[in-house]
């Protein structure tokens, strides 16, 4: 579902004299549907650019990334939005989301941009914000001012909300309290069982061995130890 491979990106510092740094030189990993791959590897080692690739966030130098037959490296904006409508998921740490949008909106808005009838994406929201434990009195408001837990578990909510066939993750358990941490894993290990090909970012090393299959250390593509 996700194939990655001769992957490898540089970085130019345009405000410092076009310095070209390469982070990463041949990278190559793949990730089966119903499969939870695990990033790993120190800090700075490459994991989030690499995620970034994979969404289409950043430019590869060379190699492909090809997630249910389109490659994202060589796709145009159009083909991008098309594939992160339908087929490619992203959950980040961080909500991002457009001022004084009620939360039961911001849940449902994936659903409606497929197509689905405002009420049942609302009735699909609304499941889901009880399951990661949204009091409904907040449903109505914007989810701008919620904790840090609050907006993870909306953020949650929304990139589960239809059924992507390939889904990155990156730090979904971060910043919520043990109980929470357990409906997200449940979230995940629901959506590895209907055959989602799922890579994540984990620091969180007891959530990461209880949902992940296999780990691919990034250490492994930085162009010092390639060389
Ligand atoms: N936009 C950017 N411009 C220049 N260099 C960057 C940029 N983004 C990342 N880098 C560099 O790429 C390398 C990999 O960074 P990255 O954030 O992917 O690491 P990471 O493994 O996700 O680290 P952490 O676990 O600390 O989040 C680092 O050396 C970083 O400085």
């Amino acid at each position: 579902m996700i194939e990655i491979s001769g992957l490898s990106k540089t970085f130019t510092l345009h405000n410092q004299g076009s310095a070209v740094i390469r982070v990463m030189a041949d990278a190559a990993l793949s990730v089966a549907p119903g499969e939870c791959v695990g990033l790993i590897g120190a800090s700075g080692a490459g994991k989030s650019t690499l995620m970034r690739m994979v969404y289409g966030n950043y430019l590869a130098a060379t190699g492909s990334i090809v997630i249910a037959g389109t490659d994202i490296t060589k796709a145009t904006p159009r083909e991008i939005i098309a594939l992160r409508r339908a087929t490619l998921g992203y959950v980040s740490q961080f909500l991002r989301v457009v001022p004084r949008v009620p939360t039961l909106e911001v849940v449902a808005e994936p659903l409606r941009v497929l197509g689905h009838p405002a009420e049942e994406a609302r009735a699909r929201a609304a499941a889901l914000l009880r399951q990661v434990n949204i009091p409904e009195r907040l449903w109505s408001l914007s989810p701008t001012t919620f904790s840090g837990g609050e907006q993870q578990r909306v953020n949650i909510a929304r990139g589960f909300i239809h059924p992507y066939p390939a889904l990155l993750l990156d730090e979904p358990t971060a910043s919520l309290d043990a109980a929470n941490r357990e409906v997200v894993l449940g979230l995940i290990a629901a959506a590895k069982a209907r055959g989602a090909a799922i890579l994540g970012i984990f620091h969180d090393e007891a959530a990461r061995a209880q949902v992940c299959d296999r780990f691919v250390d990034v250490t492994a593509f930085t162009p010092q130890a390639a060389a």
